[in-house]
């Protein structure tokens, strides 16, 4: 997928996990040297060319946490424009099948209840998939 648009802003194509274990979901914070430092976030990252948004995550996994996961209902795909660029997020609903997490770039990492993850400061882009993400678990 194409990583500017037509005004040749940038916009990146991201795939994002939101992996539940035991009624809790993962949060992950970004480190100081990231952009957007210290904003928490659903581990994932850039599609590449070619790339499935199911294959990005599972390998995005793998890299930032050393786990296997599987892949499972999709939230609804949202965009949101940052001050130097834009974004797509596509969520899925996952779980772990392998592994322990280990953290290879994020500088934190935290499970909570579906009801409490509003109590972090996340990334701006992510608010409406945790909106949505809690609408679904109260209905
Ligand atoms: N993985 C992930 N990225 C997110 C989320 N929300 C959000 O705005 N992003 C943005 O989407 C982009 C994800 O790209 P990435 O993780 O592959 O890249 P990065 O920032 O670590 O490194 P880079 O931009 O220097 O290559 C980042 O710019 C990040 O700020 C989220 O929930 N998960």
């Amino acid at each position: 997928m194409k990583d500017t648009n037509q005004n040749g802003r940038k916009h990146v194509h991201v795939a994002c996990a939101i992996i539940e274990r035991e009624g809790l979901v993962l949060s992950a914070r970004r480190s100081a040297s990231m952009n957007l430092p210290l904003r928490w976030e659903f581990p994932g990252g850039k599609i590449e060319p070619g790339e499935g948004r199911e294959e990005c995550l599972k390998r995005e996994l793998v890299e930032e946490m050393g786990v296997e996961i599987a892949v499972g209902c999709p939230l609804t795909p949202t965009t949101h424009r940052y001050p130097s660029f834009d974004v797509t997020l596509y969520p899925y609903v996952c779980s772990i099948v392998s592994g322990e997490i280990t953290l290879h770039e994020h500088s934190a990492m935290t499970w909570l209840p579906p009801e409490r993850m509003l109590e972090l400061e996340w990334a701006d882009a992510d608010l409406p998939i945790i909106l949505e993400y809690q609408r679904r678990k109260q209905g």
